[in-house]
């Protein structure tokens, strides 16, 4: 594929961008086009079988608040069909091996496809295979259903009641993220711990107060052989064997969700106690595989398969929507749109949700370890930036902290606020619910109308010195998603996969390899030699005056 700034689409909108982008005003926009909203939002409606919603769930995508006209959405399609968006798209979903550095499919999408096509890699149905997606979501559901009605009893014939996941990055961020998003859904009488730093503070304070008759170990590797996993699990097995003074029952008790059976019986789980999944499942999109098998433990596995039927309801859109009218191509879009012709470097995802509060926290891995890249398909670097630095916080707690910055600082933040109409919790009659739709509200329209000196003067009362630092520029981009229910497992699903389509269109655009992290390598390799040296004798050897100095000091004040 040629490179995206050499495509005529490119052109045309960085020609596009001098005439229309750098002078649009959004409020002015809104004034002179009544029907600006309805142009803009695009709608998904989730089945009434797996939503929140006894109707189905509408999820609306209100991009009017973008810095476009139908004119710019126009010539961001063009540039979509031109890098081959579509043809890309089909790729994935056809099993293609576009992972090109790794030789892999992508096929995440898989592991949902609750509707049970037939889905290929190499001619193999993975959905109906031996060891294929519907076995392994089968063994799932068997397991899940005996450990949440204590027919899967510990070594002594206890009930099952605290799960410690063991894993990190993919491995973590998507259980975590999911199970804290679905607590409403969750089993009351469940402890759930996550364990992913190799900051012994982990464990340590997830083994402190739990029962080793009573909890049951998730060791997450893709892999098997993650360092901090790795070492966790062995502390973890450790401490579970000196706790039950050798009597512990290690297939009770500790259960592996992995790609590598070699590795997982090595460290002594049963492949019997093994929940696995393929090399075609990327660690950022495993949440969907065995992975989410604390998912499924919590919430139970009907709201699993919900969670997997809403991500479904979502891949079908962007497989079939037209790219105007295709949810995540328009986000995707959008966001070249700003990093490559505003010169944004940054995407806030602000969802105006507690249950939401990890969900900036997982999209960060989906994000920037899927397109913090720089190479292109052909071995060249882009001439262009890639992805933005993806931030985000929970409202209404992140106006309180850096949205000062998103208001009236110097950078262009295109920002998502996402709210769901419903809240599970509307204490209060509602109250905190109304509170926070009106922050929802407040906070888009604010960045977009902005308060001019006229109207800061209008005010009264103010000195003219302070006039200027109380202007808001405005004209400040958002996107703002609104769930027409509450956020249940369908909806969440949905939602994350908006999002990772946003992350397949911005990358097939930008023609780079979105689905391998050959950046997270190097530092890996250096501390596993600079733990060596913390061993040995002395402050290393061929570091530089920095890094042995403070590897010298380390050791010196750390008493190793
Ligand atoms: O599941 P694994 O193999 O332990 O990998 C954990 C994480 O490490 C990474 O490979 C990055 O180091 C991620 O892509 C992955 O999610």
């Amino acid at each position: 594929m040629a490179p995206a700034s050499s495509l005529s689409a490119w052109s045309d909108l960085d020609a596009h961008h001098e005439s229309v982008g750098k002078t649009i005003v959004l409020k002015d926009a809104f004034k002179s086009d009544p029907k600006r909203f309805d142009k803009f939002t695009r709608k998904i409606t989730l089945p009434a079988d797996i939503s929140s919603e006894s109707k189905g769930t509408d999820i609306i995508f209100d991009f009017s608040k973008n810095l476009i006209t139908e004119e710019t959405l126009e010539k961001l399609v063009k540039l979509a069909e031109e890098a081959g968006v579509e043809k890309k798209r089909d790729a994935m979903f056809a099993g293609e091996k576009i992972n090109f550095t790794e030789g892999r499919a992508v096929y995440h999408a898989a592991l949902r496809n609750v509707s049970n096509q037939p889905m290929k890699v190499d001619g193999v149905d993975v959905m109906n295979t031996k060891g294929g997606v519907n076995e392994v979501l089968e063994h799932m559901r068997v397991f899940s259903e005996q450990v949440r009605s204590g027919e899967w009893k510990g070594y002594t014939g206890k009930k099952l009641t605290t799960i410690i996941n063991v894993g990190i990055g993919g491995s973590d961020l998507g259980p975590v993220m999911v199970t804290e998003a679905l607590k409403h859904y969750g089993a009351k009488y469940m402890t759930l711990h996550f364990v992913s730093n190799i900051d012994g503070t982990h464990i340590a304070e997830a083994l402190a107060n739990s029962d080793p008759e009573t909890t049951l170990f998730l060791i997450a590797s893709k892999t098997f052989t993650t360092a901090e996993t790795t070492t966790n699990a062995n502390t973890a097995k450790s401490w579970f064997l000196e706790k039950t003074g050798g009597k512990g029952d290690i297939a009770k008790h500790f259960v592996a969700l992995s790609t590598n059976e070699s590795e997982v019986t090595k460290f002594g789980i049963d492949a019997a106690n093994m929940f696995g999944f393929e090399s075609w499942v990327g660690g950022r999109y495993s949440v969907w595989s065995a992975i989410g098998l604390s998912v499924a433990l919590y919430v139970g596995f009907d709201n699993f398969h919900k969670f997997l039927a809403g991500a479904h309801a979502m891949d079908q859109h962007f497989q079939k929507a037209p790219l105007k009218e295709n949810i995540p191509a328009i986000g995707g879009l959008l966001s070249v749109w700003y990093s490559n012709f505003y010169g944004a470097q940054t995407h806030l995802v602000a969802p105006f949700d507690q249950y939401l509060h990890r969900f900036p926290a997982y999209l960060q891995q989906l994000s920037m370890e899927s397109n913090g890249k720089t190479i292109t398909s052909d071995g060249s670097p882009a001439k262009y930036t890639t992805g933005p630095i993806l931030f985000g916080e929970p409202c209404t707690n992140a106006q309180h902290s850096f949205f000062q910055l998103v208001h009236q600082g110097t950078k262009l933040i295109p920002s998502d606020f996402i709210l769901a109409a419903k809240s599970h919790n509307p204490v209060s009659d509602n109250l905190h619910q109304k509170m926070l739709a009106s922050n929802y509200l407040a906070q888009a329209e604010a960045l977009m109308v902005g308060k001019t000196a006229e109207e800061v003067r209008a005010e009264g009362n103010v000195p003219e010195e302070l006039v200027p630092h109380k202007v808001f520029m405005g004209n400040r981009p958002t996107t703002s998603i609104l769930v027409g229910g509450a956020i249940g497992p369908a909806e969440l699903g949905a939602l994350i996969v908006y999002y990772e389509h946003l992350t397949f269109t911005e990358g097939a655009v930008w023609d780079i390899n979105s689905f391998d992290q050959w950046g997270v390598e190097l530092g890996k390799v250096l501390a596993k030699k600079i733990l060596k040296e913390i061993d040995e004798e002395g402050a290393g050897s061929g570091h530089d005056s920095s890094t042995g100095g403070l590897l010298g000091a380390f050791k010196a004040y750390g008493g190793f």
